[in-house]
């Protein structure tokens, strides 16, 4: 090759090229650095960080970047973001091919996805999904040459009929351009497959486009990057993964599996409750928290854990019979929840009333809510947070706190971490007759007597549920960490 007494034998490939008309050096070296002088500057980029792909437009090769923007730069809304798409044009002198085929061979090896379900849900959140999807989403996509396959949600639990039959070697992940709903609609969708362990396998990408994008905004703040689609889709591209706790609710045989969080008591009621005002759009849950606050409402009930190590002092001494495990045989069709021995481990109780339980399994339940600033993605365990009760006043400065994660100092709030988990929901205090909502992951799980909507059918009765966790049974694309 020509320009071997450039190369380093370490080089993947090196050459002169034209560069904005002016002839310069340009190498592929051995760590993925795309290297080459610029009017007297060295320039790089990162095939790894900065690069998403490249064309070839007639003698010259257009490589298609993305360069991470000045710290403390203005984001735009949902558009904006942390990324700026870049291209480098260069034209080589010969061997054309020669570069193509290295660069194709270089992005090959970093086992990036390729081909990707994409579900965009155009009635979530502020009904931007597809606006998002075709603006930020797309054009990003294509740069990294990326084989999209898209399906717009047509109803509640499309996504989740859609992955319980789709032929899974089709693709090399899945995408969901929308809030935490749909999120959890293909993880149910998933594990209710009878090749589940396969499918489990398939990572699941999220772009923000919801009212709830707390799984997004865990993965991008635990690196300091925006919540915003062009990280999210960046991150993606990038194909790094991580592992994610997956909760087995369980009331007899009814199983919902939740990767975020469950609610009973105030902040369910808010939650749920608050939709009688969504034409006030986000207001509506400062709106109708202060409603909550004024008129607190306490549940009667009893909460029993398996505390974490560490965390064996809070509560009581108890006895817990969890469901029976099922018998898992070839008849059963999809995960059957952790296959757990923990009846004879010590058992805590903690008795009502209670103004609030919370359980989470990531840190953030929504973009301005840091409900469990010390949850992990995978460490086998749940943040249970408990609020019994409080002065109104105090009440109101720690929903406030939520957004910064300060509210789990409080001396009014026991912040512990627990392996499972019982609740046994009770009757309003102040009204016998009148019960609460259970929420999980943002749909409600069960409807107590009396309470909103409860004339509607939920998955659960208001009664008696566990909680179980298996460690890092799903996968997320996430960016590196
Ligand atoms: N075309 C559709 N019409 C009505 N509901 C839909 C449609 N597509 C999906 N859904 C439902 O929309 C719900 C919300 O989905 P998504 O995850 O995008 O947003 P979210 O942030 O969880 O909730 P929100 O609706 O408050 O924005 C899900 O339960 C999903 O089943």
């Amino acid at each position: 090759m020509e320009n071997d007494q450039f190369m380093c034998p370490t080089d993947i490939i090196t050459g002169i090229v034209f560069i904005d008309g002016e002839l310069a050096m340009l190498t592929l070296t051995a760590d993925g650095e795309l290297r080459w002088t610029e009017y007297g500057l060295r320039q790089y980029l990162s095939m790894k960080k900065d690069v998403l792909g490249f064309i070839v437009e007639g003698k010259q090769i257009r490589v298609k970047a993305v360069v991470e923007k000045e710290a403390g730069g203005i984001c735009c809304g949902q558009f904006g973001g942390d990324f700026v798409r870049k291209d480098f044009v260069f034209e080589p002198l010969i061997d054309q091919n020669g570069w193509c085929y290295k660069l194709r061979q270089y992005l090959d090896s970093l086992g990036r996805p390729k081909r990707l379900l994409v579900f965009v849900n155009p009635f979530g959140g502020k009904k931007s999904a597809r606006e998002i999807f075709v603006k930020e989403v797309k054009p990003l996509f294509e740069d990294a040459d990326v084989q999209l396959e898209i399906q717009e949600t047509k109803y509640q639990l499309h996504a989740k009929e859609f992955v319980k039959s789709m032929d899974v070697s089709k693709y090399d992940g899945i995408v969901c351009v929308s809030g935490d709903g749909i999120l959890v609609e293909v993880v149910n969708g998933l594990l209710e497959r009878a090749d589940w362990r396969n499918a489990l396998k398939l990572p699941i990408g999220m772009v923000p486009a919801g009212t709830g994008n707390g799984m997004i905004k865990s993965l991008l703040d635990t690196v300091g990057l925006r919540c915003c689609a062009n990280s999210a889709t960046i991150s993606i591209i990038r194909g790094h993964k991580r592992s994610v706790d997956v909760a087995t609710i369980a009331q007899g045989n009814t199983k919902f599996f939740s990767v975020l969080m469950l609610a009973w008591g105030l902040i369910a009621d808010i939650d749920i409750e608050s939709e009688k005002f969504r034409w006030m759009g986000s207001a509506r849950i400062d709106f109708y928290a202060l409603q909550r606050i004024i008129c607190l409402r306490r549940y009667n009930g009893r909460i029993l854990f398996l505390p974490a190590p560490g965390f064996e002092g809070y509560g009581q001494p108890a006895s817990c019979s969890l469901y029976q495990e099922p018998h898992v045989s070839d008849k059963e069709v999809g995960y059957q929840g952790p296959e757990t021995k923990f009846e004879d481990l010590e058992w805590r109780e903690m008795k009502g009333p209670f103004v609030t339980i919370w359980l989470h399994n990531v840190p953030w339940g929504a973009e301005n809510t840091l409900t469990a600033p010390a949850a992990k993605f995978s460490d086998g365990y749940l943040d249970l947070i408990v609020l019994k009760n409080c002065p109104k006043l105090v009440l109101l400065s720690l929903m406030r706190q939520t957004s910064s994660g300060t509210h789990v100092e409080s001396p009014y709030i026991v912040y512990i971490k627990v392996k499972a988990f019982v609740l046994e929901p009770g009757a309003l205090v102040d009204e016998p007759d009148k019960e609460g909502i259970i929420d999980s992951d943002g749909e409600v799980l069960a409807r107590g007597k009396r309470t909103y909507k409860c004339d509607q059918k939920a998955l659960m009765s208001y009664d008696k549920l566990q909680v179980t966790v298996d460690q890092g049974l799903a996968t997320l694309f996430s960016p590196e960490y």
